[in-house]
């Protein structure tokens, strides 16, 4: 079996459980946020969460991990890269959520925006939402600006899937390659290849694997560690 996954096999898993299993996407992104949700409140009870949006899926987690957050008695405040029309599926769904639920989202329109310096300044834990298995290269802008911002912070860093930017940096594509150093990442299905290698731990902290609810005739099929 193997003890980790590549991005490759992981978004399979999305795909299978979807196609084959005729499951909702929409609920694989309930069961990874709400999860998700319960360990970072167990983590940080009552906290200040800032939580970082991209404009995929992995934005999409952040959404409803903003929605469960505020129902275990966390403060959210969502920064987002994109408004809702900007986004696509089930992203666009719970962003939507999010907005109507009257939450509390800055979008970015500038990097320079005070609000963004001020929401990062105000954070006990910041949640990198931005990118996961859907990245390609190193960051392009606002996400590096928002990465260098996170990392500056004096907040503790939870990234969710994968660390923003880790898989560039990792592979130093270019000398400016930046990623999110996460004191703790929130893995889905299984541990990334290449998350117990070299020096990932600079950029993933402590890694935990959270599930998404497909069966465990769908992971067994694909030989993915289940315990
Ligand atoms: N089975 C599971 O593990 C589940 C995973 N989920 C989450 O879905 C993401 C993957 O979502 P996807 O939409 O495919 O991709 P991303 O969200 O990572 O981002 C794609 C988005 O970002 C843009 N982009 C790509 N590279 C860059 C870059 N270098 N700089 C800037 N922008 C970039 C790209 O154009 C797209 O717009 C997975 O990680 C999980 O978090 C499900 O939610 C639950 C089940
Ligand atoms: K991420």
């Amino acid at each position: 079996m193997p003890q980790t996954i590549t991005f490759e096999q992981s978004r399979r898993v999305d795909q299978v459980a979807m196609e084959h299993y005729a499951m909702n996407g929409l609920v694989l992104m309930e069961n990874a946020g709400s999860a998700a949700a319960r360990r970072i409140a167990q983590l940080h009870p009552g906290a200040s969460v800032l939580i970082l949006c991209g404009k995929g899926n992995n934005g999409g987690d952040g959404y409803v991990i903003a929605r469960h957050l505020q129902l275990l008695g966390c403060d959210v405040h969502l920064l987002a890269t994109a408004t809702p029309d900007e986004l696509s599926g089930d992203a666009a769904v719970n962003a939507r959520i999010a907005a109507r639920s009257e939450m509390p989202i800055t979008f970015v329109k500038s990097v320079h925006d005070p609000d963004i310096q001020a929401a990062m300044d105000a954070a006990d834990v910041i949640v990198d939402c931005l990118l996961g298995t859907g990245v390609s290269g190193p960051l392009r802008s606002p996400f590096q600006e928002i990465v260098s911002l996170a990392n500056a912070a004096s907040a503790v860093r939870i990234a969710m899937d994968v660390p923003t930017g880790w898989p560039a940096v990792q592979a130093e594509t270019s000398d400016d390659a930046i990623a999110f150093v996460a004191d703790r990442t929130l893995t889905f299905v299984a541990v990334k290849a290449g998350m117990n290698e070299n020096d990932a731990d600079r950029w993933t902290g402590v890694v935990e694997v959270i599930g998404i609810g497909v069966p465990k005739k769908l992971l067994d099929d694909l030989e993915i560690p289940t315990a």
